[in-house]
């Protein structure tokens, strides 16, 4: 389980997230949805450690992410929305370079390897400098890589970005079985058709703060419409904006 109590975030004088209190349990596909800049990345690295909150509180399977890092990063496999990667290390290296990090034993770590290797479909592409993969590619060395060690908690960024239909599908299925296995998984997503496809409970962000959760169809049904796109838009009160980006684009 990961708890927010009144969690604020700022950039300056930005406010990155506002007063957030969640609860994310494990065994359902948690959904992150949000316009660009709403706070999903922050929300993530805060759970993660890698930024402090301001003020309140994060706990996360009894650990605080801004004390107590390490315990916490071991039982998550990341997919950071950002290429995050060692352009200069070749794709088996790098496995086995976060194989190592995570401290698994050598034989555990082998069988591994060669297990995402083959799920991300990676065998003609381990000898390969990671810097000179195409964009899909390095989504799947990435999603590999969160998936070396088995982790209790998935924070996935923006899982689905450049990968081919065929791994989408797959990984698809995977997140739907994890949950069942009493993992947690986080997810970010700008495509609403995954959301409604995945989603157990979907958080809605915008500007920083909550302003729905709920399974679809309780967010359908709060905010008074029949597809998470039209809800999607209501909430986040995008409707004027849509017809004013058709206006300039089409001159
Ligand atoms: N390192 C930073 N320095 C300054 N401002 C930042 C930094 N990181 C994020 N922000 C700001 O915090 C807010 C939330 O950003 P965040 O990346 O969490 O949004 P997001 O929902 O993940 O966006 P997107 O959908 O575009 O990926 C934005 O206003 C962003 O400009």
């Amino acid at each position: 389980m990961i708890v927010f109590q009144s969690v604020s975030k700022y950039y300056g004088e930005t406010p990155a997230l506002e007063n957030i209190s969640l609860r994310i349990e494990p065994g359902k596909v948690n959904v992150l949805l949000g316009p660009n800049g709403s706070g999903k990345t922050t929300l993530m690295k805060l759970i993660l450690g890698i930024i402090k909150p301001d003020t309140g509180k994060i706990v996360v399977y009894g650990h605080d992410p801004a004390r107590d890092p390490i315990p916490i990063r071991r039982i998550i496999g990341y997919v950071p929305e950002d290429d995050a990667l060692y352009h200069s290390l070749r794709v088996k290296e790098y496995l086995e370079f976060v194989a190592r990090i995570y401290g698994l034993k050598q034989d555990i770590a082998k069988r591994s390897i060669e297990r995402v290797i083959d799920a991300f479909m990676l065998r003609d592409k381990i000898n390969e400098f990671i810097g000179s993969l195409s964009h899909g590619y390095k989504r799947r060395v990435l999603l590999a890589a969160a998936f070396i060690h088995d982790p209790l908690i998935y924070l996935l960024d923006e899982p689905f970005i450049g990968i081919d239909p065929r791994i989408a599908r797959a990984l698809k299925t995977v997140l739907k079985n994890k949950a069942t296995k009493e993992c947690l998984i986080l997810l970010s997503t700008h495509v609403l058709e995954i959301a409604e496809a995945l989603a157990d409970n979907i958080i809605l962000l915008y500007k920083g703060r909550i302003i729905s959760t709920g399974s679809v169809e309780e967010v359908l049904e709060k905010a008074r419409t029949e597809g998470l796109e039209e809800a999607f838009l209501s909430l986040t009160r995008s409707k004027l904006q849509v017809e004013e980006i058709i206006k300039a684009l089409m001159g």
